[in-house]
């Protein structure tokens, strides 16, 4: 080898070595704290996938490192906020810069022309998508889902008679994800699958979305890969890799069931759009309520748009509310003083011939302040709560470069004393929400103009559901010392199973 090649071959290392070095200054180059990067492949990566919990590892942080630190995604710096006012720069006041969310494996694989309300990280297809969708999850449309999730409760309730006896401890859990699945098979696309009777767990629905959620995509070998490739020239190596092993048709990944869903998906719609006018207009599901604001609205949808918007809705209305109702029926179980008030409100307001939306959302309100305690303690979907950085800026006194990330630590914030006080943040009591907080205190749906879209109709199900159970039923937690839940995180913080046991009231 000649002299050349060898000083060659150093210099490469040495500059590969230096904008490395370089990359890992970023934060201390602007006094921001950081934990030690222990790879330089991975940087804080490594860290949050070998914890048990990736939410639980940045609240640590937090604690050591304060309300602003940094971590390293590879080597794309990653800001760590908890800080209430960096969060209202970023979700509100300067939202036209950090208007979209981390591009994942999945966004790149579906492809620009498959992006949903969700995953769209360009600014205009996002507030097309956002503007067309919005009016088909307002008040009013909600009001004429809610005999459907009715029917739906219904079956649950009938379920749970023919599947407990009094005093039998069983996994609530598992049938709240039957009753959810049915729900949003129901009022999205208006198909009974009879998964809440599928006693087999043969329904190919409810396992396709098991799949999705079975494990965290973005920890597949090739997602973690791209997490570190995203925002180098290599970009594009792992959609292409991906597509080829798709080729070679590798089984049960959530990607895969993702494309599954999508593809099925596809036929709901085609079998939609083939039904004569008269009979569209007595159905009321979401799929063609989506399907009139589309044609209302002068920026159509793509075909593809709208079917990925219909898998959306599948996707982020099914476990969610399942893990919100398993939380609530975890804290009722173990709080029995909390659960009597619930029950005595339900007495005074609300009777099972009065499923009114009104009722449900207005009337019930020591039932909105629990639901409300049970979701600031237990945040559901709360890595999502991210932002990217579209355009170099200063926020709150920080200069954030574009393509940076920011992830709200959302466990610090429902956590923190200050906003939550006086009563310890530990303790279980719905009633601290009477009392005005900052608004951006409470974020299990996010927040500003990327709010979950769902929120209305995941708080009506919950509501609407938790009534007939606590009205019908007693709960009681399955064992009286050291009752806990184990919860794990994929996509969702969720519990691994909700014992309980249920007793007829009289
Ligand atoms: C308890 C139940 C639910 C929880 C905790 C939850 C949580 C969240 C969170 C944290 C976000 C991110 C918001 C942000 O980045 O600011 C989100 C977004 C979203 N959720 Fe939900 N969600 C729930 C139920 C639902 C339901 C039932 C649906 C649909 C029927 C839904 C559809 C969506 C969609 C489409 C987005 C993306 C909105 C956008 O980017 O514009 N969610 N959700």
């Amino acid at each position: 080898m000649s002299i050349i090649s060898i000083l060659l071959i150093f210099f490469i290392l040495f500059l590969s070595i230096y904008i490395i070095y370089n990359r890992f200054c970023y934060f201390s180059k602007r006094s921001i704290p950081c934990p030690p990067v222990r790879s330089i492949l991975f940087g804080h990566l490594s860290d949050l996938w070998s914890a048990k919990s990736y939410s639980e590892q940045l609240h640590q942080w937090t604690q050591q490192y304060g309300s602003v630190y940094g971590i390293f995604e590879g080597t794309r710096p990653v800001y760590v906020i908890s800080d209430i006012n960096f969060i209202e720069e970023i979700f509100i006041k300067q939202f036209a810069r950090f208007h979209s969310r981390r591009v994942t494996l999945t966004n790149r694989v579906l492809g620009e022309k498959n992006f949903n309300v969700l995953t769209a990280h360009i600014s205009q297809l996002w507030k097309k998508q956002r503007k067309i969708l919005n009016p088909t999850f307002s008040g009013a449309k909600m009001r004429r889902l809610l005999p459907t999730i009715n029917t739906c409760v219904n079956i649950f309730m009938e379920r749970l008679t023919t599947q407990t006896t009094d005093g039998t401890i069983f996994n609530i859990y598992k049938i709240y994800k039957r009753l959810t699945m049915d729900v949003i098979c129901r009022c999205a696309f208006g198909i009974d699958t009879n998964v809440q009777y599928d006693v087999y767990n043969e329904n190919i629905y409810m396992k396709k979305v098991e799949e999705l959620f079975a494990k965290d995509s973005e920890r597949a070998f090739l997602a973690k890969i791209h997490r570190i490739t995203a925002h180098t020239l290599l970009t594009n190596i792992c959609p292409i890799i991906f597509r080829l092993k798709r080729y070679f048709r590798t089984k049960n990944s959530p990607i895969q069931a993702n494309l599954w869903l999508m593809e099925h998906m596809h036929e709901f719609i085609q079998q939609r759009s083939t039904e004569e006018d008269h009979q569209k207009k007595s159905i009321d599901d979401l799929l063609q309520l989506m399907i009139d604001a589309v044609h209302s609205n002068k920026d159509q949808l793509l075909p593809t748009e709208l079917l990925s918007n219909v898998f959306i809705v599948l996707a982020a209305g099914y476990e969610t509310t399942s893990t919100a109702l398993g939380y609530c029926t975890y804290r009722l179980a173990l709080h029995q003083d909390i659960q009597e008030k619930v029950y005595e409100e339900l007495r005074e307001h609300w009777s099972a011939n009065d499923n009114s939306y009104d009722t449900i959302m207005s009337k019930l309100t020591y039932m909105d302040l629990f639901v409300k305690e049970v979701l600031r303690m237990h945040p559901i979907a709360i890595q999502v709560v991210n932002r990217q950085c579209n355009e170099d800026t200063n926020v709150a006194g920080y200069d954030i470069q574009k393509d940076s990330l920011i992830q709200v630590d959302v466990l610090s914030v429902h956590y923190d004393q200050d906003l939550w006080g006086p009563e310890p943040v530990d303790e279980f009591c719905p009633e601290r929400h009477s009392d005005k907080r900052h608004p951006l205190a409470f974020m299990p749906f996010g927040a500003g103009p990327r709010i979950c879209i769902g929120m209305r109709f995941a708080l009506m199900e919950i509501k609407l559901c938790l009534a007939q159970l606590i009205s019908a039923y007693h709960i009681l937690p399955s064992s009286s010392e050291g009752y806990k839940l184990n919860t794990e995180e994929q996509i969702v913080i969720a519990p691994e199973k909700v014992f309980v046991k249920l007793e007829k009231r009289i």
